[in-house]
């Protein structure tokens, strides 16, 4: 639970990156800032300037009264500052040692080292803003995108934080509801009206964190692209199609079926998607001995994957290892892919259409470039289709949230596994208020000391 703080000493911090540059900030926050500030100042008497207002004078080392720089200096009076606390900026012309010189200065006349994030965590400490809005600070600074860049400001708009609190809400609502049902029964079947009310809140919320975790999983495939796996049997043509999308002979391709032995990962942009491609060995029984263990892996590889694309040779008639194949990949998303259409076709298509939907099948030759185009299209509408779909602007991406949603999601099944196996109510109560308290675990509404320090230790010096 939240600790209360005693004492805010004056932080210092240099808040530009080191090096050469136009202008650097070194930043002031806490009670004495701004005494600080006015005695390693010489110009107006800063103590007496208007809040938000910059003033223009010479900054002094006030031992020697030798003046250091010509500087712009930002008095910001609590609370209406990042930090909620007095704040004083100093803007000095950057470089290395007119920075570092000033910050020595300050260090010397009573400020101390700010932590890394220590200006945030104040932020939050005073309640300007919840512990993912602090995170998304960090988001931000680190975004490698536009649409990570977004997704972050969202999160430091509160738009996440209002989700989990409307969320929280609701949770406390139900749970209110059912003390009053316990207390003062009004009706005589309130157990069952209980558990009805419990079951529907449960599945609601539940339903709601795993339209978040959606969000989640499409930030992942953003950063880390979407696995994808070639798989089929020996010689359909997996590696060659490889090859294609990457434009490049990676993968060594000959006509010698279970060429492939191994799993080869490539990173390839189809269309603008990211895709982790993984070409397998292909899939047969086989007593090869490593042949056997390239098979296990391709398994291994089709289990980890978000999309499949499996291939079949048109231009032979369909096996049981192709069957067996199609049975596998059933529940993934996936597509079929008809290669060696350039030959003369073999493959009996409405046996095909027992096995899968047409819409899944599309026809190629590799090794004529015939078919590739579309195939690529197919899956920037698989993927974008996806995207565009999900109900909300917020996108999650941070770990931590992510870990804690899905640990609030396992606390609501257990709440719905209760009501079935007619548990007691004051147990299934349990469950529903720890779901309730690890979504106020993303916001900060509960939080551990340990948990701060971790967390704001990741962020840069003077932020
Ligand atoms: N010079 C400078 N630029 C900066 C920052 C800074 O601290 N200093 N920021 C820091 O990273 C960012 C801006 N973030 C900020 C967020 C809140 C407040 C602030 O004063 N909030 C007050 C109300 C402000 C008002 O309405 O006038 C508040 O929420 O109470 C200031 C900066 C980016 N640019
Ligand atoms: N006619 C024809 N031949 C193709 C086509 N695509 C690939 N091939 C040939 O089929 C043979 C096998 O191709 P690979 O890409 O090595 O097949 P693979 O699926 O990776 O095979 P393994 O690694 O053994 O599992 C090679 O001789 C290719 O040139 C195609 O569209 N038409
Ligand atoms: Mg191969």
């Amino acid at each position: 639970m939240a600790n209360t703080v005693t004492e805010f000493d004056t932080i210092a911090a240099i808040a530009t990156p080191p090096g050469e540059g136009a202008i650097s900030i070194v930043r002031l926050s806490g009670d004495d800032a701004v005494t600080l500030a006015d005695q390693v100042f010489k110009g107006k008497d800063l103590t007496k300037v208007s809040s938000h207002t910059i003033n223009y004078g010479h900054f002094i080392d006030p031992k020697t009264r030798e003046i250091i720089d010509e500087v712009m200096v930002s008095v910001l009076r609590a609370p209406k500052t990042f930090t909620r606390e007095d704040t004083v900026e100093i803007n000095c012309h950057g470089g290395i040692v007119p920075t570092n010189k000033i910050l020595q200065v300050l260090l010397t006349n009573g400020a101390r080292l700010a932590e890394p994030g220590e200006f945030t965590k104040r932020a939050f400490l005073h309640g300007r803003i919840d512990l993912a809005q602090a995170e998304s600070v960090m988001d931000l600074i680190r975004a490698k995108t536009d649409r990570s860049m977004k997704a972050a400001l969202n999160q430091l708009d509160g738009e996440l934080s209002q989700l989990i609190r409307n969320l929280r809400q609701e949770i406390l609502d139900v749970l209110a509801q059912v003390e009053v049902n316990i207390d003062y029964p009004e009706y005589d079947d309130v157990e069952e009206m209980t558990s009805k009310l419990l079951r529907e809140k449960a599945l609601d919320v539940c339903a709601k964190i795993e339209q978040l975790l959606v969000t989640a999983r499409q930030g992942k495939i953003l950063r880390e692209g979407l696995a994808t796996a070639l798989v089929g049997r020996p010689n359909v043509g997996k590696s060659s199609l490889l090859n294609h999308l990457l434009h490049e002979d990676k993968a060594i391709v000959t006509d010698i079926a279970g060429t492939t032995r191994d799993v080869i990962e490539e990173y390839v942009n189809v269309l603008g998607v990211p895709l982790k491609l993984v070409d397998t060995a292909g899939i047969r029984e086989t007593d090869d001995r490593v042949e056997k263990i390239g098979v296990e892996r391709s398994r291994q590889a089709l289990d980890r994957s978000d999309l499949v694309i499996l291939l079949l040779n048109a231009s032979e008639p369909l096996t049981t290892e192709d069957i067996e194949l199609l049975q596998l990949t059933q529940d993934k998303k996936r597509i079929i892919v008809l290669n060696k259409m350039d030959l003369e076709p073999k493959l009996d298509l409405n046996e095909l259409y027992q096995y899968v939907d047409k819409a899944e099948v599309l026809k190629t030759s590799v090794l004529k470039n015939e078919g590739i185009r579309e195939l690529e299209e197919h899956i920037a509408t698989l993927f974008y289709g996806g995207i565009e779909n999900s109900q909300t602007t917020v996108l999650v991406t941070n770990a931590r949230h992510i870990a804690l949603l899905e640990q609030a999601k396992a606390a609501l099944e257990a709440v719905l596994t209760g009501l079935e196996q007619e548990l007691p109510v004051d147990l299934v109560q349990i469950d529903m208020t720890r779901a309730w308290e690890l979504l106020g675990e993303i916001t900060g509404d509960s939080y551990q000391d340990e948990l701060l320090d971790q967390l704001f230790s990741q962020f840069c010096l003077g932020k």
